[in-house]
């Protein structure tokens, strides 16, 4: 684990020049090994693999229990060699560590899906995206603008997929940042980007003195109110269909301005002007909650890498001018929209934040 706000491994060389033409061999091939291991997986190579854990399989056994031709298993078991996905021990094929992390590990398998349903076809419009601003790759999907209002619409895996994405990362934060939150006994919360209302039940459900009331454009509060109906808390969680960006006018009822992964969805400028609407209209007294994923905060370099790539998605597809930020680019928003941070918590669940702010 990384010491807080240890960038030294980005000040430096980390490679020989042995590992590091291995490196740039990885990533010139990365497509083609992705697409491999997305075999490797639906094929059950790897899970058959996992069963003999350290013994390993042979290859008589592997070529007998896996659906593929003779020809197709030894091409992918000589690339999950290369990847060290796998390695051979006595003749025997065994399951590495990066195989079994492939298989099991939760955040990889989201990660994975993501790519692979959300991302991949549509990168090879990033270069467009990176010189327009806008998400150029979004037009494999469809006719939009930006992917939020395309949320509800998206072929079923690629939405499964990016639902899973979102909800994997907050959904482990909620119970994390709920006590900071409850300690300042909210009667009302704005939820702002509520997205399919996952906070708002948790909240609701686990305090019952507070009222919710979720902000998000009008084409996605549906699927949230579908779901509100369904766990029967339509008399705690009220929606308000908004578009943010053009707002002028918001409702100024909560004592906290709940926003969960939200701001990442826009540009600095966009950012400092959705704070400033909040700051206009929120009572003087109300407090300000932003959960967020900050690159520069993230304890593991799996998290920091996660997310930087993760940025690309919102260049090409999401709307072409936002990312996961460094945590001094929000301090700099807060500032110039007139907030102060009162407090700053690290490591609530997956590499999140939580930045509780007030008017000064
Ligand atoms: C990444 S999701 C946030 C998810 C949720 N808060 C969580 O923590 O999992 C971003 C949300 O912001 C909403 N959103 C994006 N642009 C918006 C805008 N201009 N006005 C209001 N909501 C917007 C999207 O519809 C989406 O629900």
């Amino acid at each position: 684990m990384r010491k807080k706000n240890d960038l030294s491994r980005y000040n430096r060389e980390i490679y020989s020049a042995l590992d590091a033409i291995t490196e740039a061999q990885k990533i010139a091939f990365s497509p083609i090994l992705f697409q491999a291991v997305q075999c490797m997986r639906n094929e059950g190579l790897l899970s058959y693999l996992d069963q003999f854990n350290q013994q390993g399989a042979k290859i008589e056994d592997i070529y007998h229990n896996v659906k593929l031709s003779t020809y197709a298993i030894q091409l992918l078991l000589d690339v999950a060699l290369s990847m060290h996905i796998i390695y051979l021990k006595d003749n025997h094929y065994v399951l590495g560590k990066v195989g079994h992390y492939l298989l099991h590990d939760e955040m990889t398998r989201v990660n994975f899906d993501f790519t692979q349903d959300v991302c991949y076809e549509a990168m090879l419009h990033l270069q467009d995206a990176l010189k327009t601003g806008k998400p150029s790759g979004l037009s494999v999907f469809g006719d939009w603008k930006t992917i939020y209002p395309a949320l509800s619409q998206l072929p079923e895996k690629a939405q499964k997929s990016w639902f899973e994405f979102d909800h994997f990362y907050s959904d482990r934060s909620f119970p994390l940042a709920f006590p900071h939150i409850k300690k300042l006994k909210p009667k009302h919360i704005y939820d702002l980007g509520g997205n399919t209302g996952k906070w708002a039940m948790y909240y609701a459900n686990h305090d019952p003195d507070a009222k919710i009331t979720i902000l998000d454009l009008p084409e996605q509060i549906k699927l949230a109110e579908d779901n509100i109906e369904q766990a029967g808390l339509q008399s705690r969680i009220s929606c308000y269909p908004v578009n943010l960006l053009t707002a002028t006018v918001l409702p100024n009822q909560a004592d906290i301005w709940w926003m969960s992964q939200f701001l990442d969805c826009f540009s600095e400028e966009q950012i400092v002007s959705i704070l400033s609407l909040i700051h206009q209209h929120m009572h003087d007294d109300a407090t300000l909650c932003i959960m967020e994923l900050f690159w520069d905060r993230q304890p593991f370099e799996a998290g920091a890498l996660s997310l930087n790539a993760s940025s690309l998605y919102f260049s090409c597809l999401a709307n072409g001018n936002s990312r996961f930020y460094h945590s001094k680019v929000f301090y700099q928003c807060l500032n110039k929209a007139g907030f102060h941070v009162e407090q700053d918590i690290d490591g609530l669940g997956f590499g999140h934040t939580l930045l509780i702010c007030k008017k000064r």
